[in-house]
């Protein structure tokens, strides 16, 4: 196969640059175009020292006529810009893999009180594929648009999926405590995310409302064929990379045999049996973050304390990685048909 031509807007971010990463091991691909507005004309290599030797391109300023002589286009921008570019990409036969939150929402007046603006193009929201491969494979391969999962949605859908598959659990009343680093809030200055501000500390926020609630709420109604009821309270970790997600859930009275924890680990073995980045550890073990920091693996325990109704799950992945670029990757690999591993096989980085 030819090699693939990649464009990557919004290449100076905390995504954006970790797709430069990756993409820097992937044979098949070429990253031919990277756009920064503020940073147009700055070769990348000396923006990112990390990267000399690996790109010898500049950014540019965004410009579809540009974009769409590519073969895939990666959207690593704020929500609302890919949504102005997108439709005349698609109408030009590029494959796009937005890792905003503009085509992830099906319910667009949801989508647009969440986000506090009107959608532009609803039309191909419909259309879009939501880029989780543990639940669509089979659409991502015949996919032009991807909508790549948000960070906490990662986690929390591939702890709680397996349970809802299985109607195991009570679908209200389901809880998700996580906690993210500071680079799952991008490159941007913000006050509350000084050093300073931040450091040995650790706190809530958006607790009584987070615009990734409706994203999970979705896709775990899809896992379980009808509605569910989540309780979703983000944190702040003073580190760079990772979130840790426990996720609570009430057995259901019916679930028997099929709640105890040898069961559980059964079924979570089964459910993730097949897939090459969900990895279920052996029970009674407690997954960290550092052990998936810039790899593509969501690393699972799952538990049911003293025997009692409640089971637990602890769900740890890099959310600029699985949370964003590696598993951009991992759809772009689907849609091409290569080897889904291709460029995300290192191990994490220790200590
Ligand atoms: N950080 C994370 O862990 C995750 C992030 N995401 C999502 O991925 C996207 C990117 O996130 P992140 O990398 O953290 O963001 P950053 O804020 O770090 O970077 C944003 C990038 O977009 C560019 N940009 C900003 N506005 C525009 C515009 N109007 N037109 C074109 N380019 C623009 C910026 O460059 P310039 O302004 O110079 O053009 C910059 O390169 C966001 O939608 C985010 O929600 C998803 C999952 C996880
Ligand atoms: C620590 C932190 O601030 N995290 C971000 C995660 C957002 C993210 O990256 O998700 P989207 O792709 O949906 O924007 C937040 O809570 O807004």
């Amino acid at each position: 196969m030819s090699v693939i031509k990649a464009a990557i807007v919004g290449g100076t971010g905390y995504t954006g640059v970790e797709l430069l990463r990756l993409l820097s091991g992937h044979p098949q691909v070429e990253v031919t175009a990277i756009t920064s507005r503020a940073e147009a004309g700055t070769p990348v290599a000396e923006l990112f020292p990390s990267l000399r030797g690996h790109y010898d391109l500049k950014f540019t300023a965004p410009d579809v006529q540009q974009l769409a002589q590519c073969d895939v286009v990666f959207f690593a921008t704020p929500h609302g810009v890919a949504q102005a570019q997108v439709p005349e990409l698609v109408a030009r036969g590029v494959r796009v893999i937005d890792l905003s939150a503009d085509f992830r929402l099906q319910d667009i007046p949801a989508w647009e009180q969440w986000y506090g603006q009107q959608h532009a193009c609803p039309e191909l929201a419909a259309e879009a594929v939501y880029g989780l491969p543990e639940v669509n494979r089979a659409q991502i391969a015949g996919a032009q648009l991807i909508a790549c999962p948000g960070c906490y949605p990662t986690a929390i859908q591939l702890g709680f999926i397996p349970l809802l598959e299985a109607g195991l659990i009570e679908p209200s009343g389901l809880i998700a405590n996580a906690a993210s680093g500071a680079s799952g809030a991008g490159r941007q200055g913000k006050t509350d995310l000084l050093f300073a501000e931040n450091n040995d500390s650790f706190r809530a926020y958006a607790a009584s409302g987070h615009r990734h609630l409706p994203e999970i709420e979705q896709g775990l109604a899809r896992a379980f064929g009808s509605e569910v009821e989540l309780t979703f309270v983000p944190h702040l970790l003073p580190m760079v990379r990772g979130i840790h997600a426990t996720l609570y859930a009430t057995l259901k009275t019916t679930a028997d045999a099929a709640g105890s924890q040898e069961a559980l680990q059964q079924l979570f073995e089964q459910r993730y049996a097949a897939e090459p980045f969900v990895d279920v550890m052996p029970a009674g073990s407690h997954p960290q973050t550092r052990s998936v920091r810039g790899t593509n693996m969501c690393r699972i325990a799952v538990l049911r304390p003293q025997g009692r109704d409640k089971v637990v799950v602890l769900s740890v992945i890099d959310n600029l990685a699985k949370g964003a670029s590696a598993q951009a990757v991992q759809n772009m690999n689907i849609m091409f048909g290569l080897n889904e591993n291709q460029g995300l096989e290192s191990p994490a980085l220790l200590p």
